[in-house]
């Protein structure tokens, strides 16, 4: 039958997006109830991009922060590999977005400074993300936001991968030296990309457009764009600093979170440090696994100091989760 590697681990339901070569549908973890999000790559339609997903794969182990959809288990077959992954229950930023025409400049900046936060965090571990965009903004149950990387872009950061734009989607969100196929830094790049995405916020439209992707491209090479007249002058400002052609102009992350617009009402800079202690195990996560799988706390602390990322892994993270929400940390007992 399919997906046999899932068998009694993970209950599997509908699919919840699919694009390039991979396909998410939703889950169920079976000991804690908890749903997931699955995504599934055949490897033969992956071909030469196989060793992309390893890189995704290692750079997400890496990538513990609040605002980064998390990893919770890698199971790899000789067809497939499955990535479980923290599900988000709100759904995309993108259709949020739609479905209020656009934010009010308050609520933009506290969405906005999550962006900053995760994206200065991924690029103090080494990576740029490449493909900031609505789409891969996905919403928690709090409202709060969730990096994702559906495309499978992100790449250590690097500078010269002048790789053509082929993989990622949307060349709307893409930075100018990006698209001329010149050496680009891809910091410098994800910049570009947050000024596009605080423009789609604050204006419900693109700020580059067109049928035509020619047009697109030339229209983004001249860095001009329209701004409305409900714009408040900080906003103007800071969309300017992101929306330089010339990428030494532009703003920095690390300018970014204490820009005068990022500061306003909080007076406080984004903070891009994680939440997450992956170092010291969680005792009461550590007891209901060892009284479940009947092994001493000694034990059960010797396998999930391993991070192996497997059904051990997902369980201790997934009660972690249910514990950081406030919720009991249970597993079903056996049936
Ligand atoms: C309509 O959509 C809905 C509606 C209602 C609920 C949900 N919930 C919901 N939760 C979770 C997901 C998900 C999480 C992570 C990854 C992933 O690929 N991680 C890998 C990753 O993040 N790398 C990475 C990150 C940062 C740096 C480097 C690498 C993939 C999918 C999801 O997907 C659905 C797709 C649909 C197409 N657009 C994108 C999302 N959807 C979605």
């Amino acid at each position: 039958t399919q997906y046999e590697a899932l068998k009694g681990l993970y209950h599997l339901r509908e699919t919840i997006g699919s694009g390039g070569f991979a396909k998410v549908k939703l889950g169920y973890h079976v000991l804690t109830g908890e749903k997931v999000a699955i995504k599934i790559m055949d490897k033969k339609q992956l071909g030469e991009d196989l060793p992309r997903v390893k890189t995704e794969i290692e750079a997400m182990k890496e990538l513990s922060h609040q605002h980064i959809c998390k990893l919770y288990h890698v199971i790899e077959t000789d067809e497939k590999f499955y990535m479980v992954l923290e599900h988000c229950p709100g759904g995309e930023l993108f259709d949020y977005i739609v479905a209020k025409d656009k934010l009010g400049e308050d609520e933009a900046r506290v969405f906005f400074r999550q962006i900053v936060g995760a994206v200065a965090y991924i690029h103090l571990q080494g990576y740029a993300h490449r493909d900031l965009k609505p789409e891969n903004l996905l919403l928690d149950d709090d409202q709060n936001l969730k990096l994702i990387d559906f495309g499978l872009c992100a790449k250590p950061k690097g500078g010269l991968t002048s790789q053509l734009f082929t993989c990622c989607g949307s060349p709307a969100y893409a930075a100018p030296e990006l698209i001329s196929g010149k050496e680009y830094l891809g910091c410098e790049a994800d910049v570009w990309s947050m000024g596009v995405l605080l423009y789609a916020l604050l204006c419900g439209y693109l700020p580059f457009d067109d049928d035509s992707i020619s047009a697109l491209y030339r229209k983004i090479q001249t860095g001009k764009y329209d701004v409305p007249r409900f714009l408040s002058k900080e906003s103007v400002r800071i969309l300017d600093d992101m929306l330089q052609v010339d990428p030494k102009k532009r703003v920095s992350i690390k300018e970014l979170q204490c820009h005068p617009w990022i500061l306003k009402n909080f007076n406080i800079p984004v903070d891009h440090r994680t939440k997450y202690k992956v170092s010291v195990l969680d005792e009461d996560c550590i007891t209901e696994m060892a009284v479940h799988y009947g092994k001493s706390k000694a034990e059960m602390t010797e396998i999930l100091s391993k991070w192996k990322y497997d059904y051990f892994t997902s369980t201790y993270l997934i009660l972690m989760a249910k514990k950081m929400r406030g919720q009991p940390v249970r597993l079903l007992q056996k049936p």
